[in-house]
């Protein structure tokens, strides 16, 4: 049975399918937006210090739509900022505002997400690691001290890290470890943790051991990200000691605030979230197994992509025709070899005719242009070597090992596609698979 919707000719180039300006076939995937989820404060400055920080990522990630949501007390949730991005993108990447992974990195921030998601179900949500203490907080954390510092020498400072603290021994631990790297990257005298609630020391129990000590010029720095009801207490604690102590000079530093090292830290989490993102789904290209064998495959340019790919296909037995005024010296040797058919030209209109699979890599885009055109016409994937969209086929990074072919594509990457081929050729000959 004919189905008369069906035409019964092929269609001529001119009736190809053009994509609209609105396909989203036609334009190139916009980049996934950023959720900043932050803890959320009651103090009116903590709360403005943290949408100065999403201005200043917005700087850093032109293009990219950059949104804040929090886990409590300052609106919106993480949940409603992260639902309203879905609703115009397939995918978002939540970089978690924390310095530490207490239960807010751990809990809150996922079931956050959870919500979201449950709303938007096909939607790729990539969660990045939390902030942790990268070189750049490390620096804005010394600038911090020795703003405070201001004339003390750092070897004659006792420094006091004030972390928040919480159930999780590990962020504990972490913040205990960030203390030793300050002390030994910074040159101070002494450099001990003190916590705010839930673990011990507490900010009280380590300037009394200072002052028992001997110290008398102790800078407190409270590691916090803006400013906020911790903030305060801190400054309450060191203020009661001082009255009771008014022999030694306690400073208190500034938190580490919206600089340009906290939106460079959140930028770079949210491109390894991009790229995730990104991988999660996957190359728009579907990878099928071409069996070449005796079938005519038609080469146009002989240059270095030629050079590189042409020998693939005579692995695979494919009849291959290469057309192009010059060869590239190792094709000019498979040519006189007699393993591939040479014309010596330029490309021509009908140069097509019978080829299974072609590929355009002429440095000429017109030439290009053309070559996918009668490829289109004729039903023949093409590859277009100078603008891929342009093409109907892409081709993959591949290699051979043990019986098997592996191959990698991605989405206008090769270079990542060609990285991860050689690794699984390594994993495939590492673990004997
Ligand atoms: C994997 C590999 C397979 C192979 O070729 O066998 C491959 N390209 C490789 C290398 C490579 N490609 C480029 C450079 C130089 C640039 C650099 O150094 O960065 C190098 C390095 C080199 O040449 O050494 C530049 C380049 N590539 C494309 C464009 C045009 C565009 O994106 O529009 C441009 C810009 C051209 C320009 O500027 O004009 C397009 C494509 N390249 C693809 C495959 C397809 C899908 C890949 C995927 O998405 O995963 C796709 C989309 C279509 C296609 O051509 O089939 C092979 C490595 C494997 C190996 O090492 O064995
Ligand atoms: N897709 C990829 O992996 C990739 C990698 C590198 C470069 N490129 C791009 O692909 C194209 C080819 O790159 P290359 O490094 O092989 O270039 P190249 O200059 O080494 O080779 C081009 C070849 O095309 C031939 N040619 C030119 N006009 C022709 C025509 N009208 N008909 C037939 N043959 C013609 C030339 O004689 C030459 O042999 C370039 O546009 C380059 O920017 C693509």
């Amino acid at each position: 049975m004919i189905d008369p919707a069906l035409p019964l000719a092929s269609a001529g180039p001119e009736d190809r399918h053009v994509p609209a300006p609105d396909d989203p076939a036609a334009v190139p995937p916009s980049p996934p937006p950023l959720i900043i989820a932050g803890h959320g404060t009651r103090v009116n400055s903590g709360a403005e210090a943290a949408y100065e920080l999403v201005d200043r990522v917005r700087g850093l990630l032109p293009g990219v739509r950059v949104e804040a949501g929090f886990v409590e007390l300052t609106p919106p949730t993480i949940d409603e900022a992260l639902g309203a991005v879905l609703a115009d993108s397939p995918a978002a990447v939540v970089v978690p505002l924390m310095l530490g992974t207490g239960g807010h990195v751990r809990e809150d921030i996922p079931e956050a997400i959870d919500q979201a998601k449950a709303l938007h179900t096909s939607a790729t949500v990539v969660r990045t690691r939390h902030l942790g203490s990268p070189r750049q907080l490390i620096e804005a954390v010394h600038e911090r001290i020795a703003q405070a510092r201001g004339d003390w020498p750092a070897e004659e400072t006792d420094v006091l890290m004030v972390g928040r603290g919480c159930s999780v021994t590990e962020a504990n631990a972490d913040h205990v470890r960030l203390s030793r790297v300050i002390f030994e990257s910074g040159g101070y005298h002494q450099v001990l943790s003190g916590f705010i609630q839930v673990v011990r020391p507490s900010v009280p129990d380590i300037l009394n051991q200072y002052y028992a000590s001997g110290s008398r010029r102790i800078v407190v720095m409270p590691h916090f990200l803006f400013t906020g009801r911790l903030d305060e207490w801190v400054r309450g604690h060191v203020a009661r000691f001082q009255d009771a102590h008014p022999d030694a000079e306690v400073r208190v530093a500034d938190v580490i605030g919206p600089c340009d090292q906290l939106a460079q830290v959140v930028a770079q989490r949210y491109k390894e979230g991009a790229l995730r993102a990104r991988t999660t789904m996957g190359s728009p290209a579907y990878l099928a197994g071409l069996l070449l064998k005796g079938r005519k495959v038609v080469v146009v340019g002989g240059g270095c992509v030629a050079r590189r790919r042409v020998p693939k296909l005579l692995e695979a037995g494919a009849r291959v025709h290469v057309i192009s005024p010059e060869l590239h010296k190792s094709l000019l040797a498979l040519a006189e070899a007699g393993a591939i058919t040479w014309h010596a030209r330029d490309y021509r209109p009908h140069d097509l005719h019978d080829a299974w699979y072609v590929l355009a890599l002429t440095d000429s885009a017109e030439a290009n242009a053309a070559i996918v055109d009668e490829a289109e016409s004729r039903h023949t994937f093409c590859v277009r070597a100078d603008n891929a969209e342009a093409g109907s086929a892409w081709t993959p990074a591949t290699g051979d090992t043990a019986g098997v072919t592996v191959a990698a594509i991605t989405s206008h990457d090769p270079l990542r596609a060609r990285a991860i081929r050689n690794r699984f050729l390594e994993i495939v000959s590492e673990e004997g698979l």
